[in-house]
């Protein structure tokens, strides 16, 4: 294994995330030390307001922490301006929400190729990495249909497609399930699997489902902002 392999892609040291809700001080994240092993598909699990969607937004550097360092890809990025951040983040960081967030105005094809268009990849290149993307997710067939015409399952598809195909470093995915039926869901979790390791990115997903557990590499149990566990799976 090299050495930028064995680097981990996500580091936290006491990492603390206050919120001021109305003069009330809020403590979504209360002192995280953890790392997150790079190209591994990991989980992060806890109940409702354990702090999952404050840590996603802060690894993806969406916030800030009030107190504490975080490195991504290497990166400490607490030391980077806001454009610099924005840049960072636009260049390594790729985002699956719960309730799709596609253009629904575009087709299936369009939304996977459309970050690809705003970098400017020429057009054969860019037809390529769109229809192989979407080979890959199983929607080729699908690819000139628009969200509304497209389920739950297929409509996560097409934004696991398009997290994807500027080749980021770390995915992240905010309860990626919560809209789709327990069936539907461990489909989208293991595609992801398979993306995670077909596309060496680092995978992170936050859930409140234990029962997801079984399928990740790496799951960090959070508890009232504290982590309570990390567990690794042995392969
Ligand atoms: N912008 C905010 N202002 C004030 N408090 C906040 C804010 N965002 C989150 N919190 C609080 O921080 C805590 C952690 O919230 P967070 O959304 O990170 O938890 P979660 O584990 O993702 O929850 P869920 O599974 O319900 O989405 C909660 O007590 C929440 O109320």
């Amino acid at each position: 294994m090299s050495e930028s392999v064995a680097a981990p892609v996500v580091a936290l040291r006491d990492v603390v995330k206050t919120y001021d809700d109305e003069g009330l001080k809020v403590t979504a994240i209360n002192g995280i030390t953890m790392e997150i092993p790079r190209r591994r598909f990991a989980m992060i699990v806890g109940p409702s307001g354990s702090g999952k969607t404050t840590l996603l937004n802060l690894i993806g550097c969406i916030d800030k922490p009030s107190t504490g360092t975080i490195e991504v890809a290497g990166e400490a990025v607490g030391r980077l301006s806001d454009n610099k951040i924005t840049d960072f983040r636009a260049k390594n960081i790729a985002f699956i929400f719960q309730n799709f967030s596609l253009y629904p105005v575009l087709s299936a094809y369009e939304n996977v190729e459309y970050p690809l268009l705003l970098i400017g990849m020429p057009a054969k290149e860019r037809r390529e990495r769109t229809m192989g993307l979407l080979e890959a997710v199983g929607l080729a067939d699908q690819a000139k249909q628009r969200p509304n015409q497209l389920s739950g399952g297929q409509k996560q598809r097409v934004a696991i497609a398009r997290a994807l195909v500027k080749h980021p470093e770390i995915v992240l995915a905010d309860e990626p399930t919560a809209n789709l039926d327990s069936q539907t869901g461990a489909q989208i979790i293991e595609l992801m699997r398979k993306m995670q390791h077909e596309q060496e990115v680092s995978f992170i997903f936050a859930s409140h489902d234990p029962q997801l557990i079984s399928h990740a590499e790496e799951t960090y149990i959070i508890r009232d902002g504290k982590l309570v566990e990390h567990r690794t799976e042995t392969v």
